[in-house]
């Protein structure tokens, strides 16, 4: 199985219909899925908290958000995850490539990859890491998980995900 085939059958599984992206090298051959797939909504955004805002107000319209994202976005996301998801209690599904973990190679991404988990915990924000055989799964759960705690979820891809293909 394709890992990006994975993921993305993980969010028509999850019944995702709105997707707001952020670039990121391991996330580029999920894009074109979404492009071509007429019932996902895609809104590529220059900053994440942008795609925060958006996809808060996709799920007070209806539809089921997902944002996906670089890990490195999560800094420029923290206020809006903060004072808009988690104090008016809006889930959010956050699909995470997890650079700067084991098996990087670019050194400006160690610093934010290795406070990645923390942050998550510091936002209180629950995180699956998941193998290419449970991705699937794990991103129906972690939208469950969302919509019962009314809160942002996060499922972090590492490196070694892509790699295991
Ligand atoms: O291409 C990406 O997803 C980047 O973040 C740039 S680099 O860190 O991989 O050079």
């Amino acid at each position: 199985m394709d890992a990006s085939v994975a993921v993305f059958d993980g969010l028509k599984m999850t019944g995702v219909d709105f997707v707001v992206s952020v670039p990121c090298i391991n996330l580029k051959e999920i894009f074109p899925m979404i492009d071509d797939d007429p019932t996902m909504l895609h809104i590529p955004v220059t900053r994440e908290e942008e795609g925060v805002g958006i996809c808060a107000g996709a799920y007070m319209g209806g539809r089921i958000p997902a944002m996906l994202m670089q890990n490195s976005g999560l800094g420029n996301s923290i206020n809006a995850l903060a004072s808009l998801n988690n104090l008016f209690q809006i889930p959010l599904l956050l699909i995470m490539s997890h650079r700067g973990c084991e098996g990087e190679t670019i050194c400006a991404q160690y610093p934010m990859g290795q406070m990645t988990p923390s942050l998550l915990d510091t936002l209180d924000i629950p995180y699956i890491v998941p193998t290419i055989d449970t991705v699937e799964d794990a991103i129906h759960y972690a939208w469950r998980i969302a919509i019962e705690k009314k809160r942002p979820v996060a499922v972090l891809l590492e490196i070694g995900f892509w790699e295991a293909e």
